[in-house]
């Protein structure tokens, strides 16, 4: 269970006349699933890739339960987003090469010596839960909506602390989107997890219990 602190945030981008960011505080509590909306350019990305270390803020503290990971140097943001953070990314992030199972279980075979018990069976159900019919297929073969379900499913699979989406139902039609979105947010129930989902999708922003607006980079009212 991770909640988060944001005081005084600014993210600053050469050429940008304005911050891209600026987040004087906001508070997230654990578990709780947030819905990050806003017109194209607004800032959810960069929110996305400072919240979960993946950029560095130029100013401000962004606490995770205790640990501020804007102080942090870029190896312990990335060790930190290794224990604690489930990724959906717009690009999804995906190996060709390797199957959709191998896909999902990477992470786990990277941060562990030893895949922990039962992990692969949970791969494989999740695999299932998100429509994915044949988990040997190899990703590099797969439609972009197979891929977006690949990169939900190794989201989720370690049961992390955090879980946090970029347009994670754009690739994917009406029923599937649905279906998707139902399992993130069943998912993220199950584990204790918070979960922000940046996204225009109407109905999956209406799953979550609270919408975060930008406004260039800044929260709207
Ligand atoms: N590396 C960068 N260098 C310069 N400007 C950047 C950089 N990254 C983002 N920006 C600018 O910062 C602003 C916020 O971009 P961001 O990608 O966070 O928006 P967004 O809300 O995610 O948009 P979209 O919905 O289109 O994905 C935009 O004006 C963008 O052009």
């Amino acid at each position: 269970m991770q909640a988060l602190s944001i005081e005084g945030l600014q993210v600053r981008y050469p050429g940008l006349p304005v911050p891209a960011l600026d987040l004087a505080g906001l508070r997230l509590e654990a578990g709780e699933m947030v819905a990050l909306a806003g017109p194209s350019g607004s800032g959810k990305t960069t929110f996305i890739n400072i919240v979960t270390g993946m950029e560095r803020a130029g100013a401000g503290r962004v606490v995770w339960n205790d640990e501020d990971i804007a102080a942090l140097p870029e190896g312990g943001r990335d060790r930190w987003r290794a224990r604690n953070v489930g990724l959906v990314m717009q690009d999804f992030h995906l190996f060709p090469g390797l199957s959709a199972e191998a896909n999902v279980l990477l992470p786990q075979r990277l941060s562990h010596l030893r895949l922990p018990d039962g992990m692969q069976a949970r791969a494989r159900d999740l695999l299932a839960r998100v429509g994915i019919q044949r988990p040997d297929q190899f990703v590099g073969t797969m439609s972009r909506g197979q891929m977006q379900r690949v990169a939900v499913a190794r989201a989720l699979v370690g049961r992390p602390g955090v879980i946090v989406a970029d347009e994670p139902t754009a690739s994917l039609d009406a029923e599937a989107g649905a279906s998707v979105a139902s399992l993130l947010v069943d998912l993220a129930e199950e584990a204790g997890s918070t979960l922000i989902v940046a996204s225009h999708d109407e109905r999956l922003i209406g799953r979550m219990s609270r919408t975060l607006r930008l406004e260039n980079g800044r929260l709207a009212a």
